[in-house]
Formats: C-alpha cells, structure tokens, sequence
C-alpha cells in the first residue's frame, strides 16, 4: 500500500455516520480514454461500490461532468445510486426500475442558445484534425485529447472566447472545454445532497481542475481525495483509480 493510500485509508476510517461518499467518474474511477464511450469503472472498483453501497448509513454518489444518460449508461453502480450528472444540472438516483431523475427543461432562450453554441463549436473544430464536439442537454464540450498540441491550443482558446461570449459557464478539463447553458457546479450539487441526506461527513474524490470546486465546500472532518498529480485543495491523493479503489475497498 502507498504512503499516499495508507494516510488515505486512517481518514476513511475515521469518518462519523450519515457519511456521504462522492466520486467523480472519469479519471477517478475509470482511466481516461481516448473515446469517451470506451471508458469504465475498473472491475475493482464495481465490486466495491457494491460494498460500500451496503454499508449502514452511507449514501453513495457519482458526480460527474457527463450528460446523466451517459454516465448511467455506462457507471455499474447498485442501486440506491445518486448521480449527478453535467457537472450537477443534472441529478438522478438508479433504483431497480431505472433512473428516478428530475428532467431538465431549458427556456427557449437556453435553448437557442444551446444550438447557437453547438453550431459555432462545430466551426472551432472543423479542419482541426482530433478536434470534436460533444453535445450534452445543458451544454457542449470541446474535447482535444486526439488533436496536436497546436489545434488543440487554437481549438481551447477559441472554445474559450465563446464560452465568454455565449455560455452561462465555461470549465476547462482535461482536454476539453466545456460550455453550458445553464449554472452548474459539482460544489453546489454536493452539498444540496449532503444537506438533504442530513451526511455528518463527506468523502469526495476527483481528478480534474472541475473537481476542485467539489472540494471546496469541504471542511473539517470531510475527506477531500486528490486522484493523479496537479495541483489541488485537496488534502489527500491517490495516485490512479486502482489506488483509489483499494483505500474505499478499507471502508467497506
Ligand atoms: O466529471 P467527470 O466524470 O470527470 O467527466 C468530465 C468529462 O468526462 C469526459 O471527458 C473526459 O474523459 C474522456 C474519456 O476518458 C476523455 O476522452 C476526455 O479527454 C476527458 O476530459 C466526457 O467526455 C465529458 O463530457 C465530461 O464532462
């Protein structure tokens, strides 16, 4: 077990109950791709959401930055699930019937704006080889992971620009750009759930510059779990998903 772990796993043992475990999904749980519909959870990791599920008065969430359809698509989580999806303008619970979700309406303005963004994406990345655009219902991405240093330079400056121009929000990640519609923060979805769940401690986990918001409404007695190098609010690290899976393997 890593130094970074075993400091990890004494914090995870002390936390008080109604916990509330959240974790972000790409990066975190499962290891960055090059094609976002390839990516999952490490097959550890499953087995252990499983268990930590099942614990007495621990509620899990994913909180992700994907569109909710997707992230259910493909997160194996049990039942009893939250998820938070679009970087929380999106939330929902899996339940054996499916997904109990509270849909997102836009106005018609957010929604002419949404088109508008799309279509201007779409001219950002035409002619830059890697470069694509995603769309979600709240919002659209950039993303410039397959592109080379210089398109993907010109492809995030300019998706940048129009976020500043036409977005409510703009969060830069991982090799994406992400402009929404709406107002969303992982932050502000974490702790509307931490109040209603009544939780006396919070556990969170994220890889990304959007997870530091996360973080941030964090405080004493939370634990707030760095995955990967970067700078980070975050007092604790785990050095890849593996890692993370076998300190939360201690907690269930
Ligand atoms: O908050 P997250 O769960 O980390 O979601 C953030 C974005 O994840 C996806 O993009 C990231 O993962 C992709 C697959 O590994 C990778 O190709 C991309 O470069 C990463 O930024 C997803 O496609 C985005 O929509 C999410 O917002």
């Amino acid at each position: 077990m890593s130094e970074h772990v075993s400091d990890l796993v004494s914090a995870l043992a002390a936390t008080p109950r109604p916990l509330l475990v959240g974790l972000d999904f790409d990066g975190t749980l499962a290891p960055l791709q090059d094609d976002p519909s390839a990516s999952r959870i490490i097959p550890a990791g499953v087995e252990v959401l499983a268990r930590v599920a099942e614990l007495p008065d621990v509620s899990l969430a994913l909180v992700s930055g994907r569109a909710l359809h997707d992230l259910h698509a493909i997160a194996e989580v049990p039942e009893g699930t939250f998820l938070i999806g679009s970087h929380g303008a999106e939330r929902a619970r899996v339940t054996r019937f499916g997904l109990d979700r509270d849909v997102v309406q836009l106005a018609d303005e957010e929604a002419d704006r949404l088109a508008s963004l799309g279509a201007r994406a779409a001219q950002i990345a035409r002619g830059k080889d890697g470069v694509w655009v995603e769309t979600k219902p709240t919002a659209v991405v950039v993303h410039t992971r397959l592109a080379q240093d210089e398109d993907a330079r010109a492809a995030e400056e300019a998706a940048l620009a129009l976020g500043a121009e036409l977005g409510s929000g703009v969060l830069h990640g991982k090799d994406v750009v992400e402009i929404s519609v709406l107002h969303a923060s992982k932050g502000e979805a974490l702790a509307a759930l931490r109040d209603e769940l009544g939780a006396a401690a919070v556990v969170y986990a994220g890889d990304d510059t959007t997870d530091e918001h996360a973080f941030a409404v964090l405080g004493d007695g939370d634990v707030a779990v760095k995955v990967g190098t970067g700078d980070t609010a975050a007092a604790y690290r785990a050095d890849s998903p593996e890692a993370l899976v076998e300190a939360l393997a201690t907690l269930a």
